[in-house]
């Protein structure tokens, strides 16, 4: 009697020859694990405090209020306040402190687009993108772009101008707020904020470093005062 032809799943499996055997998966570093543990806890703990995230959210009512903080941290009203301030100014002095400021903004408007786009994190899933003027870069979270400009105009406020203590205490308070209510609204991650707080701190520096001033840069002073 013929022998039953076995089935296909009954066959042994062909052994790999040596070439083709499945390369070892290398285990991920430590450095890997931390990583993908903090950003784990990032977006746990982000979505916790988006409280402000909508409407409908724990403090939903709170939200007018900090997206009023969102326009006031914003490239344009920066700008454009730097702008009037600079057709505005009369002395020599206040102009030099205007044009440096103007400076700095545009500088973090590219620094931030630049690290935005080659990191190219998602803004929080629970974040409504209402934002007020956003360019195409700005789908994307890390870092926060108000807490890079809020750092930065802190210690640029505090560089140059002479304010009186309470004063300054609230410039100070104004930027850290500026950060946490990103969070709050939604609009980002902890560690977005966290770093764009160091960077803008950072950002400074660079502005110190190439400070313009009718020495180092006569021709665009010159043009001015003329
Ligand atoms: C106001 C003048 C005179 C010129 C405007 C020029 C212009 C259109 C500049 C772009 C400003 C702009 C849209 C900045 C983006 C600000 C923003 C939404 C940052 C994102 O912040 P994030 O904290 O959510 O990362």
């Amino acid at each position: 009697m013929p022998s039953p032809r076995s089935s296909p799943s009954r066959r042994a499996a062909p052994v790999p020859s040596p070439s083709r055997r499945a390369a070892p998966v290398p285990s991920p570093s430590c450095a890997a694990v931390a990583l993908r543990s903090l950003l784990a806890a990032d977006l746990r703990v982000s979505r916790r405090l988006g409280v402000c995230a909508g409407e409908r959210s724990a403090w939903g009512s709170a939200r007018p209020l900090l997206r009023l903080l969102e326009v006031s941290g914003h490239g344009v009203p920066w700008l454009a306040g730097t702008l009037y301030g600079l057709g505005r100014s009369e002395s020599p002095a206040g102009r030099e402190v205007l044009l440096n400021l103007l400076f700095a903004l545009v500088l973090d408007l590219v620094l931030v687009a630049v690290v935005k786009g080659l990191v190219r994190r998602r803004r929080p899933t629970h974040n409504k993108m209402d934002m007020f003027v956003t360019i195409s870069v700005d789908k994307y979270s890390f870092p926060s772009g108000h807490a890079t400009r809020a750092a930065m105009v802190c210690r640029f406020v505090l560089h140059h101008l002479v304010l009186a203590i309470p004063l300054r205490v609230l410039v100070v308070l104004w930027a850290i707020i500026v950060g946490i209510s990103r969070v709050m609204l939604g609009r980002h991650n902890v560690t977005d904020v966290a770093f764009g707080f160091i960077m803008g701190y950072m950002q400074y520096n660079v502005v110190k470093y190439f400070w313009l001033s009718p020495l180092n840069a006569p021709a665009l002073f010159g043009a001015w005062n003329q």
